[in-house]
């Protein structure tokens, strides 16, 4: 398993402390050293495995910087916090393959440090693709990439990114060039924002054209941002940052407004927004757990929630790639191809079955408890197949409850 540990280098014992209970609190443990001979001990013994290092440029043994060498050699990414804000410093320091650069003095330095372990804890999942037709910018913006731990892919022109990212939906940012040979970083640009939204993928246009205009033409044709060559790393690593916070926050919101919080399926919102599309023929089941009050009054809210996420997996193991959505309270809803309602009938009769037999241990005791079913299939709407679902459910339930009901 991927280490989470943070090496922290800090003569301040104040500031040390401090850091350490911000850092801790955010999940991350902490090893602790406040001079360059501690350093080196600890990296020594060999004991620790560090995901990053937050390091106090200036050490009483290690005056002018010479602990962030040893730290870089063993390739732990390295987030230096200096009280030295003059430029040389910050010069000297940032011409090493840092994470990054935090004056102290700056009331936030605390929060953009911990803002930026989080990044390198979650980087390494984030796909970043650059588009270069110079094998030697593509190396270059890759080696920036990697001091952040992003993923990196290359494509050398426009038609292969097109490909990449049509084969790939995980890819979070591209990174892209103007000038290059066949289509342009601009036309390539607005192609992608055919299949690929802002809420999926962001784009920043890099390129060294004196044309004015060019940001303007990146952004109009769909990019988040621009970048003009030479820029300086700090820049890159802000935009490249923002960027893929604001894709990251955006797809959270989607998420939030369409995931139900408690079993992690689809909510309501999702399924009318997704399942009106289908052309499909399809039938629908509606399912409801039976006497469900009953369970919340005699084991409790939270045994009832744990009953609703037992369902939820239950459905979701059973009917794989089909769409299932937790349509409120106790009542789950299943869309799937079938011609007619004997087709769905099996398969939630079988479902039915196996959660009647089903005995699910808690804390308070072994819960059993049955479900109604409602089918309906062969009409090509939606809603009204819903609706049908919804009356034989009701059926299902005066008839007794634990039982599929169809037409
Ligand atoms: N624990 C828990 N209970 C919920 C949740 N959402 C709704 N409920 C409860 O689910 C219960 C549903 O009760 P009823 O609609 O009377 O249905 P029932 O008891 O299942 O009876 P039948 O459907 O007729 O078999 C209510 O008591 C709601 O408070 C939830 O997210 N968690």
């Amino acid at each position: 398993m991927p280490s989470n540990k943070i090496l922290l280098v800090e003569d301040n014992t104040s500031v040390l402390r401090t850091m350490q209970r911000i850092i801790e609190n955010d999940g991350f443990p902490v090893v602790c050293a406040t001079t360059l001979r501690e350093v080196e001990s600890i990296l020594a013994q060999g004991r620790h495995h560090f995901m990053a290092c937050v390091l106090d440029y200036c050490l009483p043994d290690a005056p002018d910087g010479e602990t962030l060498p040893i730290v870089l050699a063993r390739k732990i990414p390295t987030i230096v916090l200096t009280a030295r804000s003059d430029m040389e410093t910050r010069e000297k320091v940032l011409l090493q393959p840092v994470v990054d650069y935090v004056p102290k003095d700056t009331p936030a330095a605390f929060e953009y440090t911990i803002k930026m372990i989080r990044r390198i804890h979650h980087n390494p999942g984030i796909r970043v693709l650059v588009v270069d037709d110079s094998a030697t910018i593509r190396g270059y913006l890759r080696q920036l990439l990697r001091r952040h731990l992003y993923e990196v892919l290359e494509a050398p022109e426009a038609d292969t990114a097109l490909r990449m990212l049509r084969d790939d939906p995980t890819i979070r940012l591209v990174l892209s060039d103007h000038d290059m040979p066949g289509k342009s970083g601009v036309v390539m640009v607005s192609e992608i924002r055919r299949f690929r939204s802002h809420e999926e993928l962001a784009i920043i246009g890099i390129s060294a054209s004196q044309d004015p205009a060019m940001t303007a033409r990146f952004i109009k044709a769909g990019a988040d941002d621009y970048l003009n060559k030479p820029f300086n790393h700090e820049e890159f690593f802000c935009r490249v940052t923002r960027n893929v916070e604001f894709v990251e926050n955006l797809r959270a919101l989607s998420r939030a407004a369409h995931e139900d919080p408690l079993t992690g399926l689809p909510n309501r919102r999702y399924f009318f927004e997704n399942v009106l599309k289908q052309t499909q023929p399809f039938g629908v089941a509606m399912v409801d757990i039976d006497h469900f009050k009953h369970i919340n009054d005699r084991f409790g809210h939270d045994i009832g929630d744990l009953a609703l996420k037992r369902v939820a997996d239950l459905l979701r193991a059973q009917f794989p790639g089909k769409h299932i959505a937790r349509f409120g309270g106790e009542e789950f809803v299943i869309l799937a191809q079938a011609r007619s309602e004997q087709d769905m009938l099996a398969a939630m009769e079988t479902f039915r079955a196996s959660v009647a037999d089903a005995v699910f241990p808690t804390s308070r005791g072994e819960l059993r408890f049955t479900l109604s079913i409602g089918v309906a299939a062969g009409l090509p709407d939606v809603s009204a197949l819903l609706k049908l679902a919804d009356e034989r459910l009701y059926m299902a339930k005066s008839r007794g409850r634990n039982q599929v009901c169809t037409g």
